[in-house]
């Protein structure tokens, strides 16, 4: 009220006004700049004993992390060989800790107090909200109670008819392609979108009226977006970020997305309140699998170990025992979701949303970049497709009948290369964790501090000379039993582990084995071009920068 009613300021008296308020100001940031590093006396204490690479005032190492794509993750994974498992880096007064030994990276992935996701995960809220990647708390451990029964392994029994169905599809739809190099992961893309609508979301993909390829270009350009947020940083905060292209360009691209998931989820409710529960997708009559096979996949449950993507004896709560799930949690995801929001209690409308955009997102980019490395390394090592085709051959003969989930159970060549694969180029190649208390390492007598931003370097763990001998070459037999036997839990990690692993795993696995045998049971892939011509860039999910180019030709026999 006071300014309504005094009288002018003349010039002068702003001046002063003004001159005096700076007099204050810069006595009062002083004041909090020390005040902020004397409380941070530990932090730097703890951190200056992290070995590093030097880097500048203020900025740190920032530099490090300017650049395109590829040329960061060469020049970071280059730089990882100077230091040892724990390296520091300093991006402005950010502290980040990389973690590259097994026994550091189990510390935090086996804890139930390290699972804040580290700040960087903010980017994903407008297209994730809240959803299980990047919620915490007590709203996480209620989700993740919810949502990791449905993709049990009986449920995913259930879904093997659907598997075969549109692996079918994607051979149908390669067939363009043939004697031709093009980049497999847009097909793989589609697929695996596809999929994930008529399995996990339950919805005819012939009901949906865009197509999985939209939606999973969207995806890919908004990862894009979201990487350069963490290497550029000028485009970190949302007030700059938003009058940026980028900014306009996110928009566009999450309304795509979105639009998507609203009408699956429309559609999937129409469906509920008819009392049409489970995929409403079609499977034609030859690959529907008969009584008896079904009766077979039920009895066979318990599968431990690398058939689902982990060390043997690790388990998690995927791994809980059939008896341990009532019947009525045995439900596909969305159909839980939309039974569960009727009390409204345990998950809301917006919050189903959220999940759906979290499953659609994590389910298909991640299983779309291992299916691509997978046929890139088909094409580069013939005589190791040889062999996988040579167990098909065993497991199918001349027919072509569909996969069953006892055949995915034999196809143990093959799911070393998938193993080897993931190895080496594990589609998530870091994960961040925020650290909220001192943590003492095992590897040795460091201690990252509270405040730290830990990143566990899946990528390089995976090619440590001391745990895999020759780290890059693709050797499969690097998953012989006796050989996995004997190396720590912690040592493959593709989809994470412990109480914040990855969901969809065993899904992945099952889904994975079926579209790819059905691929090498009727192409030969080929590929003129060799490892060390991969551009990678681990932009979120770890892809080929020139894209992944294969070519294709019909396979007129199994036999070897
Ligand atoms: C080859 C395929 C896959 C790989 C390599 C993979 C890898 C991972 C990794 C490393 C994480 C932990 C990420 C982090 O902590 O930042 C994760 C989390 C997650 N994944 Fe996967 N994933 C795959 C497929 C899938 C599929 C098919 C689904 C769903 C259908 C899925 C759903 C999820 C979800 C919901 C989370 C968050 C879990 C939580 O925080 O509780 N993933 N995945």
């Amino acid at each position: 009220m006071s300014t309504l009613t005094s009288e002018p300021q003349t010039g002068a008296a702003l001046a002063t006004s003004s001159s005096s308020f700076y007099y204050l100001l810069i006595p009062a940031l002083a004041l909090w700049y020390v005040y902020w590093n004397v409380s941070r006396k530990r932090f730097y204490q703890l951190a200056e004993k992290i070995p590093g690479p030097k880097g500048y005032p203020l900025i740190g190492n920032a530099l490090e992390l300017v650049g395109k794509a590829p040329a960061i993750f060469k020049s970071v994974y280059k730089k990882s060989f100077e230091y040892g498992d724990v390296i520091k880096l300093w991006v402005g007064p950010k502290l980040l800790v990389f973690l590259m030994d097994p026994s550091d990276a189990e510390i935090i992935l086996n804890s139930h107090v390290h699972i804040d996701k580290s700040p960087e995960y903010r980017f994903f809220k407008p297209w994730l909200g809240n959803g299980l990647l990047i919620s915490t708390g007590e709203k996480w451990r209620a989700h993740r109670k919810l949502i990791a029964p449905t993709f049990h392994l009986n449920v995913l029994k259930s879904f093997i008819d659907l598997f075969n169905a549109n692996s079918r599809d994607t051979v149908q739809k390669l067939k363009k392609e043939l004697g031709k190099e093009f980049d497999c992961h847009d097909y793989m893309s589609e697929a695996t979108v596809e999929i994930l609508l008529e399995t996990a979301m339950g919805v005819s993909k012939k009901t949906q009226d865009q197509s999985g390829f939209d939606y999973a270009m969207a995806v890919m350009k908004m990862c894009d977006i979201i990487h350069l947020r963490h290497t550029k940083f000028w485009l970190r905060p949302d007030m700059i970020f938003n009058f940026t292209k980028y900014g306009n360009v996110q928009e566009k691209l999450i309304n795509t997305i979105h639009s998507l998931t609203r009408k699956v989820i429309k559609r999937k409710k129409a469906d509920f309140m008819q009392g049409i529960r489970g995929s409403t997708a079609e499977v034609p009559e030859e690959l529907k699998s008969k009584n008896q096979e079904k009766q077979d996949a039920k009895n066979k449950t318990v599968v431990e170990g690398l058939s689902y993507g982990q060390s043997a004896g690790l388990k998690d709560d995927l791994d809980v025992d059939d008896n341990d799930i009532g019947e009525k949690k045995r439900m596909a995801f969305l159909d839980l979701m939309i039974e569960a929001s009727q009390n409204g209690v345990v998950i809301n409308d917006e919050e189903i949303k959220e999940q759906v955009d979290t499953i659609m997102f994590e389910g298909h980019d991640t299983t779309a970049a291992g299916s691509s490395f997978f046929l890139s390394m088909m094409g580069i090592h013939p005589h190791i497709q040889q062999k996988v085709v040579q167990e098909l051959h065993e497991i199918f003969g001349d027919s072509d009948r569909p996969a069953t989930f006892a055949d995915t159970l034999e196809m143990k060549y093959l799911e070393r290369c998938l193993m080897e694969t993931l190895r080496m180029y594990p589609p998530v190649p870091i994960i961040a964790r925020q650290i909220n208390q001192d943590i003492k390492l095992a590897s040795s007598n460091l201690t990252v501090p509270a405040g730290a931003t830990v990143v566990i370097g899946t990528f390089k763990i995976h090619r440590q000379e001391k745990i895999y001998p020759n780290p890059e070459k693709f050797d499969p037999d690097n998953f012989l039993p006796e050989k996995s036997a004997n190396r720590h839990y912690y040592a493959f990690i593709p989809f994470s582990a412990g109480p914040r692993s990855c969901v969809g795993r065993k899904y992945a696995m099952l889904k994975l084995k079926i579209l790819l045998s059905t691929i090498l049971r009727n192409y030969v892939v080929k590929s003129d071009l060799k490892e060390k011509d991969f551009q990678l860039q681990g932009d979120i999910i770890l892809k080929r920068a020139e894209g992944f180019k294969i070519k294709l030709e019909p396979r007129k026999t199994l036999k070897a």
